[in-house]
């Protein structure tokens, strides 16, 4: 049913679909000119944090990493190990392939505009472990273990996670529970959210304000450092939204 608002575990199980969202949204220059706008948006915000602004360390974990690893290229270069996560098996699956080279894999070659070859060992090597996430539990990466870490990376996963603003918060306190004291929180939403399409499926999006997202990382115990807040929305076709904002904070009180 084309109208169907799907939303929650057991909708994202059966109906969302990782060859769909990353035609929908990765399909770089061939796609809409806002999806590529919002790509270049995150690319460039990634690469000031990881390889100009000084984020890095040991481990750094990628929450909700769906079937992409664009939000990776440059933090590749500035921790040890990543750990990337998500909610469902075909995502999980759908990053195997491309850190496996199999054939039929995504192509993400047109993100990186030179030495390809080089960046693409580089995040296969940094990649070590693929692990379930739920981000409305309060440990969402249980039963994993895994070492506090240097950084939370998220992108565009929490609004498509959390039903409300309470679920939402609590989330974002979870997420800051995975760092060590003085780890980086690195979190990109879009803003006043209502769907977005995963090929014929509308998945449900948190109206979040650009205020609600950094009142809920300083509730949950950071500092913001940095709030890059934009007016880009994506096309109406794919996805309801009216901004974005790309957030880098500090786990601790201010200095
Ligand atoms: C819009 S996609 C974002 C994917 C990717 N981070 C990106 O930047 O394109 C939303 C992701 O949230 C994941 N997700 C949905 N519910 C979740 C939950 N409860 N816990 C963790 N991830 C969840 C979905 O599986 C999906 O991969």
């Amino acid at each position: 049913m084309a109208d169907r608002l799907y939303a929650g575990g057991e909708d994202y199980q059966k109906e969302f679909h990782p060859g769909d969202y990353l035609r929908t949204y990765y399909a770089f220059d061939s796609g809409p000119v806002a999806e590529n706008e919002i790509l270049k948006f995150n690319l460039e915000n990634l690469f000031q944090t990881f390889s100009a602004g000084g984020v890095g360390g040991d481990v750094l974990i990628d929450i909700g990493s769906g079937p992409t690893v664009y939000q990776l290229l440059s933090a590749c270069e500035a921790f040890r190990e990543i750990i990337v996560t998500d909610y469902l098996e075909q995502n999980l699956r759908e990053l195997q392939r491309w850190l496996s080279g199999e054939p039929g894999a995504y192509d993400w070659s047109p993100a990186v505009q030179s030495r390809w070859r080089e960046k693409e060992a580089r995040l296969r090597k940094a990649v070590t472990r693929l692990l379930q996430c739920d981000v409305t539990k309060p440990h969402p990466l249980e039963p994993a273990q895994v070492p506090p870490a240097d950084c939370v990376l998220t992108l565009l996963a929490l609004e498509s996670a959390c039903p409300d603003v309470a679920a939402y918060r609590a989330a974002v306190r979870a997420l800051v529970g995975l760092l060590k004291p003085g780890g980086h929180l690195v979190a990109m939403a879009a803003l006043r959210s209502q769907h977005y399409m995963v090929g014929a499926k509308k998945f449900f999006g948190l109206h979040l304000e650009k205020e609600t997202v950094e009142q809920a990382v300083q509730e949950a115990g950071c500092q913001v450092l940095r709030c890059d807040h934009r007016r880009l929305s994506y096309s109406e076709a794919c996805s309801i939204n009216e901004g974005v904002c790309f957030v880098v904070a500090r786990k601790g009180p201010a200095p």
